[in-house]
């Protein structure tokens, strides 16, 4: 469905994408996972046919982006990260003005909105203001939007982001149902839990490249140990108690030491926290939780994914 190789894009001095390889294959949900400024959206761009490649190869649907634009795009949904909704039009008229764009004929745009509507769950807000909706709602409506189309691929940039956590699992649920009845998925996030839930494989990228790919799992094993014993040994702007204790648990597995808490990587959490209290050491809070892709790109990339 996309093939890069070497795929850059620069503005001026800047270069946000430093020449990535990526294969999306049919009918997977593929994810770009990384933090703000790591070349995401630029991807997403460039894969949306919005935006110039300013290097490498970039193949969509097997087409060219540089010269097959309007036939690529006949064939892409894309959802943007900024809300583009026409807020003079209610939530139907939205659907079916873009699809008329398509040049869909009027009774399959009326036809394909009201499904559209249904799939969302926005049939009864059919005549409402989008200016009325809610932000989940809205998000709702940008995505029947972009299927108006009926896409082979669909492009979502940040879907989630800034939605309350009910609203989030509405829309993974229409994700998640979308992607069984075959339509191929591109989601960018900075969230590690949206990617684990939805992507079957993901790239992580930060700073313009790719740091790792793979699937959530294979990632997670590759980069990571089974369990994470977080220990928290005093408040923050206490000095640099966090990296005093350090030097006397280092044996333990291979720490990643943050100002509030120290991480220790290792198959067995409460193994490492019993040899904890062994050692006299007393941490005013203890948690043993399974590896994330937060983790992953600690190791990586040495800093968290949201600051
Ligand atoms: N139109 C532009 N002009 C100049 N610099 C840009 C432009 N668009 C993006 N950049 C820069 O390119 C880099 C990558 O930005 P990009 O938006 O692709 O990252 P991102 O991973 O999608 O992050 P975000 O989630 O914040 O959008 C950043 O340093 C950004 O400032």
């Amino acid at each position: 469905m996309i093939s890069a190789r070497g795929l850059r894009k620069s503005f001026g001095d800047v270069d946000a994408v430093k020449g990535i390889d990526v294969e999306v294959r049919k009918g997977e949900a593929f994810g770009f996972l990384g933090p703000n400024g790591a070349g995401k959206s630029s991807t997403m761009r460039m894969i949306a046919t919005v935006s110039p490649v300013s290097g490498g190869e970039l193949r969509i649907l097997g087409m060219d982006p540089a010269t097959e634009g309007p036939a690529i795009r006949s064939r892409l949904g894309v959802c943007p990260q900024e809300d583009t909704l026409d807020n003079e039009l209610n939530v139907f008229d939205n659907l079916y003005v873009y699809g008329r764009y398509f040049g869909i004929d009027k009774a399959t745009v009326r036809a394909r909105a009201e499904e559209l509507l249904e799939f969302v769950q926005l049939t009864d807000k059919r005549q409402a203001k989008v200016e009325n909706l809610s932000g989940g709602m809205k998000r709702r409506l940008t995505i029947a939007r972009s299927l108006v189309n009926s896409p082979d691929l669909l492009l979502l940039d940040e879907p989630t982001t800034g939605l309350d956590p009910q609203a989030r699992h509405v829309l993974w649920d229409q994700l998640f149902r979308l992607k069984q009845a075959g339509v191929t998925l591109v989601i960018t996030t900075h969230y590690m839990d949206e990617a684990e839930q939805l992507c079957d494989r993901l790239v992580v990228m930060d700073k313009g490249v790719i740091a790792a790919e793979g699937s959530p799992r294979q990632l997670i094993d590759e980069h990571s140990t089974r369990e994470v014993a977080e220990l928290r040994f005093g408040i923050a702007d206490e000095g640099n108690v966090h990296e005093q204790i350090a030097g006397k648990i280092e044996d333990l597995g291979r720490l990643e030491v943050l100002p509030d808490r120290i991480l220790v990587y290792s198959p067995d959490g409460e193994e490492v926290i019993a040899k904890v209290h062994e050692r006299g050491l007393e941490p005013i809070a203890v948690l043993v939780r399974r590896s994330t892709l937060e983790d992953v790109f600690l190791k990586l990339t040495g800093r968290t994914l949201v600051d």
